[in-house]
């Protein structure tokens, strides 16, 4: 096999050094090893190589000056055979090839492990090269092991298919067995999808057979589109394993079906590329360990409210915009779940908010139910506590790398299930009448396993010690054996000492001859004839028998019979698991579905949440609502609540467009976020923070917070703006909640103002999206005067003689004052400086044209959607003549 041109993980500069490029070395000159770590190194070409040898795992060449410098390793060198002189190498112990190798894959690597695949001692015997093999290939999509895992994420993998417009993106998560495939048309709507999943690797197909690579995150590279964020790692994979033909093939025999329809997407070509594509790539990566994924399900994005990553991350919905962490995000304040499945899912939910009413309700019923009833909620969530994540370990038993205390585990969590179905026995709710039935098969397993498994097994699988006395006769049998001749050990010193008559006489254990007695040189002409001497000390004379010696070739072999027995019988007792791995996994999404329920319902208890009723139309009437982290954050009682009506409608003076202004940090950001947080926890069925709430169900949430410059992209803190702003009013539709936090500020006043001013006119008479709009630009509230779908709404303050105290209340009417002079003196300006800046502000309200236009007082109009606003030309504020 020869490399591809452009060799992925090599560094230019080694290029020119032999000893760190084995490229432009003569192979034959390389040691045996080196010759076959090159000849694996060359079968997997994308991945940092690490081959075991001894207690170590090596890499050499340019994998080792990768690896050390990833990893801070120290870089040395080997000889690398005859005329070749010292190679580069780095290396980890074994023992922590685990947190090594994760750490590399977090970094976006592929790493391939080279295992040692027999006994050395018997390769050293026969003076030859021990056996190694890649016994894993890890990539960031593909991990399964606990320790790489975070256990209350998903780890996505997955794979996208593109023609033109169109698109496909089947994703899974190894670990847990789910498997997802969507079709759809708009690339925007690809990115959003691949935003909200943030898949830990992307398979891409692509044209060119010789190239098989992964590209790292922030790598630019010409085979992706412009519309696949380059945020991600890909791997990009030959086309031909995409075609509809191979992927669907790939997928009727996975599944042995002989038709895709029950899966749904018979009919989405691109969907199936996508799915077939995922499947190859885990059965190319996994080897031995293949991976029963559940069923294929397929799922449309139209079924759930869109999120795009801004929104995502400015509502701070599983990290925070300042620093990304965890505290302090809407997850963190609202998850009470027991399980890590639970927990998974949770996020999971609140990233894909629903768009039809009966899912929301039937959630909502689900939490009422437990909310109602306290007893059995506590009673759910102390069993919920004792089942472990049995949505990955089955994952692990399916892939054959479960060890004993994993099957323990499960098997404890599936004996559990039982308890869980009686409680849930008498719920009349969706979500409890769905874990009534628990197939009783599934406790059977659970009981075997453990009748089989010893109450706490060790860690390692191939030492012994695992399965219980009384499962199987053979290993009875030999255990019988292997103790009497260790009874016959324990025994033999005093045997000994009576037949000798010497009572200072030991048997003893050393390594390089095993079992031997000992007498003292003093004793030694007193030894039987039977004693065969073996080593003189100082003191001390030292033999073997021939007994002995049988015995002790009993026990060795003994030891290693028992082992391989035990052994054979835990897997296949692992094999008689993995069988039920599609129904552990069916009741693994139930138990984690009553999870996330009966944790919203133990928030709603405990942070006095209201169930929102879910209306018709473009309603959103939130009374005495609260933002759900801020409260928390801020303690019991200080949080003031607001309330909101918004959505204009038949029979109903609502507005469509509030303009929302007040001082600095008065509360407009926060009153903002809590709307949108209300509305996606409504749509996510989880009750609200509020006294009541009539939620109608909005198709999309856009936002538009602050500003970031994104130096990333080289773009100014106000083309940022400006891009987002552009975002919003090409895709809100009037179903559609757009919260605009200052719009125009990072321009001059009066460039900011206008395009403020036409943007919430677009919004409020050619979209008619409910919109909170934020600004420190009063000017805007004259847009309430002239629009009928528009109010003003203000947070107020007290303005005491020597201090402005923020009472976070949100009043209609507009503020006039932004007090952003007292906000720089409270900052700490100079005195001058604020009083120069009272009369600057003065002559500028005084003689500013826009604030006289504004004052005009213009007919109020009822908007007409349209394509184009019609009503711009009676908006003409700036015009002279009126
Ligand atoms: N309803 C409320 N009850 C109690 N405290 C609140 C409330 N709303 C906001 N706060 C507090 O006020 C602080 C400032 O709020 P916020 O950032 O929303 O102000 P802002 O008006 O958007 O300010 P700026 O215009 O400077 O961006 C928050 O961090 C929070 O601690």
């Amino acid at each position: 096999m020869t490399l591809p041109s452009d060799f992925p993980l090599e560094p230019p500069a080694t290029n020119k050094d032999p000893h760190r490029d084995y490229r432009g070395l003569d192979r034959d000159k390389l040691t045996p090893m080196y010759q076959h770590y090159v000849e694996v190194k060359e079968t997997y070409p994308n991945a940092l190589l690490l081959y075991r040898v001894g207690d170590f795992f090596e890499c050499f060449f340019q994998d080792a000056v990768i690896i050390s410098r990833e990893l801070e390793l120290v870089l040395t060198s080997k000889e690398g055979g005859k005329g070749i002189g010292r190679v580069a190498m780095t290396g980890v112990p074994h023992h922590a090839l685990e947190r090594y190798s994760r750490l590399l894959v977090e970094k976006g690597y592929a790493v391939a492990i080279c295992d040692q695949v027999e006994d050395s001692t018997e390769a050293a015997a026969e003076k030859r090269l021990v056996e190694r093999a890649i016994t894993k290939l890890l990539t960031p999509g593909t991990l399964t092991d606990e320790g790489m895992l975070n256990a209350k994420k998903n780890n996505f993998l997955a794979a996208v298919v593109i023609t033109g417009e169109n698109w496909g993106l089947a994703y899974a998560d190894i670990s847990t067995g789910e498997f997802y495939t969507t079709q759809a048309s708009d690339l925007t709507a690809l990115s959003l999808e691949l935003t909200r999943l943030q898949p830990s690797e992307i398979l891409f197909p692509i044209n060119a057979p010789d190239l098989n690579r992964i590209l790292r995150p922030g790598e630019k590279s010409d085979h992706l589109p412009p519309c696949l964020p380059d945020s991600f790692c890909y791997s990009l994979r030959p086309q031909n394993i995409f075609t509809l033909t191979e992927a669907k093939n790939r997928l009727l025999i996975t599944y042995k079906m002989r038709s895709l329809e029950g899966m749904g997407c018979e009919h989405l070509p691109l969907a199936i590329r996508a799915a077939g594509g995922l499947l190859e790539y885990i059965e190319d990566t996994q080897k031995a360990n293949q991976v029963p994924l559940q069923p294929l399900k397929t799922y449309s994005i139209s079924e759930f409210l869109i999120l795009d990553g801004q929104t995502r991350r400015n509502l701070e919905i599983t990290q925070t915009v300042r620093d990304g962490s965890f505290y302090g995000s809407l997850l963190w304040a609202i998850d009470r779940t027991c399980t890590a499945m639970g927990s998974r899912a949770l996020r999971r939910w609140l990233l894909q908010p629903l768009l039809d009413s009966r899912g929301i309700r039937a959630r909502q019923d689900t939490i009422q139910e437990l909310k109602d009833n306290p007893s059995l909620r506590q009673d759910i969530r102390q069993k919920l506590r004792e089942i472990y994540d049995i949505e990955r370990l089955s994952g692990r038993v399916g892939a054959g790398t479960a060890n004993a205390r994993d099957l323990l585990s499960l098997a404890a969590s599936l004996v559990k299930l039982a308890d869980l179905a009686a409680l849930v026995a008498s719920g009349n709710s969706p979500y409890l009448k769905a874990l009534q039935q628990i197939p009783a098969d599934l406790e059977k397993l659970g009981q075997q396993v453990i009748a089989h498994l010893v109450e706490s097994p060790p860690l390692h699988l191939k030492e012994g010690g695992v399965i219980r006395q009384g499962i199987d006769a053979q290993l009875d049998a030999l255990r019988r054996d292997y103790q009497e001749v260790i009874d016959w050990f324990k025994n033999l010193e005093t045997t000994e000492k009576e037949r000798t008559g010497i009572s200072n006489l030991k048997v003893n254990y050393n390594k390089t001859f095993g079992y031997y007695i000992s007498l003292p040189r003093s004793k030694a002409d007193f030894a039987p004839k039977d004693y065969v001497r073996k080593q003189t000390l100082v003191n001390e004379e030292r033999y073997i028998t021939t007994e002995l010696k049988e015995k002790e070739n009993i026990i060795l072999t003994a030891v290693d019979e028992l082992n391989k027995l035990e052994y054979e019988i835990f897997s296949d007792l692992r094999r008689q698991v993995a069988e039920f791995s599609p129904e552990i996994r069916e009741v693994a999404t139930k138990v984690a579905a009553l999870d996330v329920l009966a944790a919203l319902a133990e928030i709603a208890v405990y942070q006095g949440y209201c169930r929102p009723e879910i209306a018709d139309g473009r309603l959103i009437d939130i009374k005495d609502g609260r933002h759900p982290v801020v409260e928390q954050s801020l303690g019991a009682g200080f949080f003031v609540p607001n309330s909101i009506n918004l959505g204009n409608q038949e029979g109903l003076e609502y507005p469509d467009l509030i303009i929302l202004t007040g001082p600095n940090a008065s509360g407009k950001s926060c009153y903002l976020r809590q709307v949108g947080l209300i509305q996606l926890l409504a749509q996510t069925g989880s009750f609200v923070p509020a006294k009541s709430a009539k939620i109608s169900i909005c198709d999309r949430i856009f936002t538009r917070v602050g500003a970031v410059d994104d130096l990333a992209t080289g773009q100014s803190t106000f083309m940022v703006e400006m891009n987002e702003t552009a975002n919003i009013l090409n895709h809100a539709t009037d179903r559609s909640l757009v919260l605009l936090d200052e719009i125009g500020r990072g321009t001059a006043t009066f460039d900011g103002l206008s395009i403020a001013w036409s943007v919430a006119e677009y919004l409020a008479t050619v979209l008619q999206s409910r919109t909170i709009f934020a600004t420190h630009y009063h000017e805007l509230n004259e847009l309430a005067s002239i629009l009928e779908n528009v109010a003003n709404y203000q947070v107020t303050v007290k303005e005491l003689p020597h201090e402005i105290v923020f009472l976070h209340q949100v009043r209609p009417g507009g503020a006039d004052k932004s007090y952003g002079i007292e906000a720089g003196r409270l900052a700490g300006l100079p005195a001058s400086v604020i009083d120069r800046a009272m009369q600057v502000m003065g002559q500028i309200e005084k003689h500013s044209k826009i604030a006289i236009g504004l004052r005009q007082g213009i007919k109020k109009i009822k908007p007409v959607k349209s394509d184009n606003s019609p009503s711009l030309q009676q908006l003409d504020i700036f015009d002279d003549s009126k």
